[in-house]
């Protein structure tokens, strides 16, 4: 009795805090993105009197006001973003990087930096929508209400991406950063999948980093990169890969294996399926595979994760699922019964799934 009502009291005590995250939560990240738009990260690691940086320093190095300035540090320092130590002369302090500002520079393309990620997610086309959430989930009937995107411009991401080259840049360059950051981790998955395989076809590859990627590793690979027209009007010319246009709801490039990294997640069953089928067609009936790199959710596996790196990384595949519904019609992310219906519906023979311990997993479903 004792221990319950201390239990009841510790929650009130935390709902009385936890409550503030969600009436200013938005500061983290605005916050973060004046650190990514003033290149503060940066300032800091290029400066050339010895760390750490005052405040007068940083601030002339950022052309920005010291007032200001000394409070976003303040707040960001208290994020755990940068740290705030001595100078070595004892007489002052001045900021640091961490691991995690680090991971804020614009300027870095180095496989860690998710900068323009949260560039692009903090644009006001991409923050409109989600302001929407609770009417497409009060629809009475699945697709009556028009999805938050859709309602808020007119039209679907990729249209509106098409006719908006700002945003598609944006788009291309956030999940460029994704594949630097977590195609290396695939391609360590990938033994002994590319023996007999001369060709592969990244469908939806944006600009074509990860195919880049795919075949430095994997060389005896030529490589293809599929999307839309205006995006591969943009794409970057790479060694070993051919950049084709397309619609991978009309056909497919046939090649030995497919890859298709966070494209699926953007649609629906019926759309998922379709592409599915696409893939499945492209390629040979007896070594065919097609190399899927997505979330799998842990629905009902509550009680499997046992450490701080799993149930972080959940949280992300969660939070990403919101974004499917705030920023694309009909897209979501799956469970494991959920990848199991679709890959079966598009008439696969089998398929495994590889953990690389982050946000996404690989799939490889095989065509016999
Ligand atoms: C979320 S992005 C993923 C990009 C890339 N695979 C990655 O993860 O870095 C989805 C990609 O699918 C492409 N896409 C959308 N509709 C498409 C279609 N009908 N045919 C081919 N590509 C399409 C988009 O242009 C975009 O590049």
């Amino acid at each position: 009795m004792e221990d319950n009502k201390r239990k009841v009291l510790d929650e009130e005590a935390k709902a009385s805090l936890d409550i503030w995250k969600y009436v200013f939560g938005f500061a983290d990240i605005a916050a973060a993105k004046c650190a990514i738009d003033l290149k503060i990260p940066e300032a800091i690691e290029n400066h050339p009197s010895s760390q750490p940086v005052t405040l007068a320093e940083l601030s002339s190095a950022v052309s920005a006001s010291p007032s200001h300035l000394r409070r976003i540090m303040r707040f960001l320092v208290h994020q755990g973003i940068f740290k705030e130590i001595p100078t070595k002369d004892g007489l002052a302090t001045g900021y640091v990087n961490t691991p995690l500002s680090r991971r804020l520079m614009i300027t870095r393309r180095d496989g860690k930096s998710l900068a323009p990620f949260v560039l692009f997610e903090t644009t006001p086309e991409m923050l409109a929508p989600w302001l929407r959430l609770s009417s497409v989930v009060s629809s009475p009937v699945n697709g009556s209400t028009p999805p938050p995107f859709d309602a808020v411009h007119g039209k679907d991401v990729w249209s509106f991406a098409q006719d908006n080259p700002f945003l598609s840049d944006m788009i291309n360059e956030a999940m460029a950063c994704d594949a630097r950051r977590v195609v290396p981790r695939v391609a360590g998955a990938c033994h002994g999948l590319f023996d007999g395989v001369t060709t592969m076809v990244d469908v939806g590859g944006g600009t074509g980093e990860t195919m880049g990627m795919l075949v430095k590793e994997f060389p005896w690979i030529k490589g293809f990169n599929f999307d839309l027209p205006h995006v591969i009007e943009v794409a970057e010319v790479l060694d070993g890969v051919e950049n084709v246009e397309g619609d991978m709801f009309d056909s497919i490039p046939a090649c030995d294996a497919i890859f298709i990294k966070w494209v699926l997640h953007d649609w629906g069953d019926k759309d998922c399926i379709k592409i599915l089928k696409n893939c499945k067609e492209a390629v040979p009936p007896n070594i065919g595979k097609v190399l899927i790199v997505e979330s799998v959710i842990g629905e009902n596996k509550k009680t499997m994760i046992v450490d701080e790196r799993d149930e972080k990384l959940e949280h992300v595949r969660l939070m990403l699922d919101m974004v499917m519904m705030a920023h694309t019609s009909t897209g979501k992310e799956r469970t494991l019964k959920e990848w199991d219906f679709v890959l079966k519906e598009a008439g696969f023979a089998r398929y495994e799934v590889r953990d690389i311990d982050d946000v996404q997993s690989l799939i490889i479903a095989y065509r016999s």
